[in-house]
């Protein structure tokens, strides 16, 4: 074994995630047996080697055998472990906020009424591109260190508020700018059909024709999931699948936002695509559901949209139960409809909304989620010869974690076997 550089001890309880093998922990989790898969050890220990590579797992005791003089000792006090989590699903990089748009909900508008009206998305839309680069890449720091200080590992990171070549590439440039420089995981994915333009209001073809060559252009800038809005107020199926057949030629892998208003058919476009996932799903057929588990589409639900948008939750358990599919949790973190980067608050949302219990929420949080972004092989579970990205609660259970909502409960965060957040005195 490798010289242990740091050994994070005193584990109350630690959930690795991990079936077992390597070739079994590279895969989702999915249906109601297999998402309570957490792969528990109590009194344990996780040994880093130099590299942040995970060493060794195992029970404290064993693991005092390995550690040396100069092993710098990570105490968890006892706490609750568990790996990294992956947001799969945000809108990281943005102009301005939209709590303008507050008076107008209160007055009873909805979410599509005020994108109707020119503001929403448009109205984000136009911050965006006001913003320079400096700019939006400030307040997107600011909101990734947020989400890392709650646990977030790794990050999908969409455009979508730019919607011409130049502010889209704009927004990815910025992304993979602070990848550069935030010790974190991204996933870039392209998403210029997110609403279609007020300049492109009479022109709806030709902004589809535009928008599919932007997903080029921006899969050759390295955006590696392209996305469509497929929704009412937004695009069509027939649209979503010109663009999405588009991109696929590029070799980008797919995701959707799908039936998140209207029950369009999303769900079952992402099964004829063969998309990674769907995301939202809160008006989703059954049918539709079904035939995402049948072509192997992850669900992303996002209880943190609902709750805000006060609409009716995701149809979790029917998504586990009856279709029997691999869900996965994300934030959805955008002004309009999801502003807040707190991940450990969409998992108490997730318990008391989706109904979700604790072993499938944080199935859904780590090695789900992992796999909704095509990273299942490198992050959302613990075991030897994986990076480690690891979060320390100050806590003792996942169930104390969910139940305390609304709580900074992370102690520490490592990743890469670095301490990049901490909240221990
Ligand atoms: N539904 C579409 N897009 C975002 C919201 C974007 C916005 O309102 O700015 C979402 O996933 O919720
Ligand atoms: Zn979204």
């Amino acid at each position: 074994m490798k010289r242990v550089k740091r050994l994070i001890d005193h584990i109350g309880l630690l959930w690795t995630m991990s079936s077992g093998s390597a070739v079994q922990d590279a895969q989702p989790l999915c249906g109601r047996t297999a998402m309570q898969e957490v792969g528990a050890v109590t009194d344990a220990a996780i040994a880093i080697d130099e590299e942040g590579m995970i060493a060794a797992i195992g029970k404290s005791k064993e693991l005092q055998t390995v550690i040396d003089a100069q092993t710098e000792i990570i105490d968890a006090n006892n706490g609750f472990v568990c790996p990294g989590f992956v947001d799969p699903h945000t809108h990281l990089v943005h102009g301005g906020s939209r709590e303008h748009e507050l008076p107008m909900r209160l007055a009873g508008a909805d979410y599509l009424d005020i994108l109707r009206m020119g503001g929403g998305i448009m109205s984000t839309v136009q911050m965006t591109r006001e913003c320079t680069e400096q700019q939006l890449y400030e307040q997107a720091q600011k909101s990734l260190l947020r989400m890392r200080s709650y646990g977030v590992t790794c990050v999908e990171a969409k455009t979508g508020y730019g919607l011409t070549a130049a502010t889209e590439e704009k927004q990815l440039r910025v992304a993979k700018a602070l990848e550069q420089k935030m010790a974190m995981r991204f996933v870039h994915t392209a998403l210029p059909a997110h609403a279609l333009p007020l300049e492109r209001k009479d022109m709806r073809e030709r902004f589809v024709k535009e928008a599919a060559q932007m997903y080029l252009e921006l899969s050759r800038q390295g955006a590696e999931f392209a996305d469509v809005f497929v929704d009412d107020g937004a695009f069509t199926i027939e649209e979503g699948r010109y663009l999405l057949e588009t991109a696929k030629t590029a070799g980008m892998k797919i995701k959707l936002h799908a039936d998140e208003l209207v029950p369009l058919g999303g769900a079952e476009l992402a099964a004829e695509l063969g998309a990674v996932s769907a995301d939202h799903l809160l008006v989703a057929s059954d049918e539709g559901l079904e035939a995402m588990a049948q072509a192997g589409v992850l669900a992303v639900c996002l209880p943190g949209t609902s709750f805000y948008l006060q609409k009716k939750p995701a149809r979790a358990r029917f998504m586990i139960d009856e279709a029997q599919l691999g869900v996965a949790l994300a934030t959805d973190y955008n002004p309009g409809s999801a502003p807040s980067e707190n991940f450990l608050l969409m998992l108490s949302l997730a318990l008391f909304t989706l109904r979700m219990t604790p072993e499938e929420i944080f199935v859904a949080a780590t090695r789900n989620a992992a796999a909704a972004v095509d990273r299942c092989a490198v992050a959302g579970v613990l075991r030897p010869g994986r990076a480690a990205d690891v979060v320390i609660f100050d806590a003792p259970n996942p169930q104390y974690v969910l139940t305390h909502y609304g709580i900074q409960h992370v102690a520490r965060v490592l990743v890469k076997g670095e301490v990049v957040y901490s909240d221990v005195q």
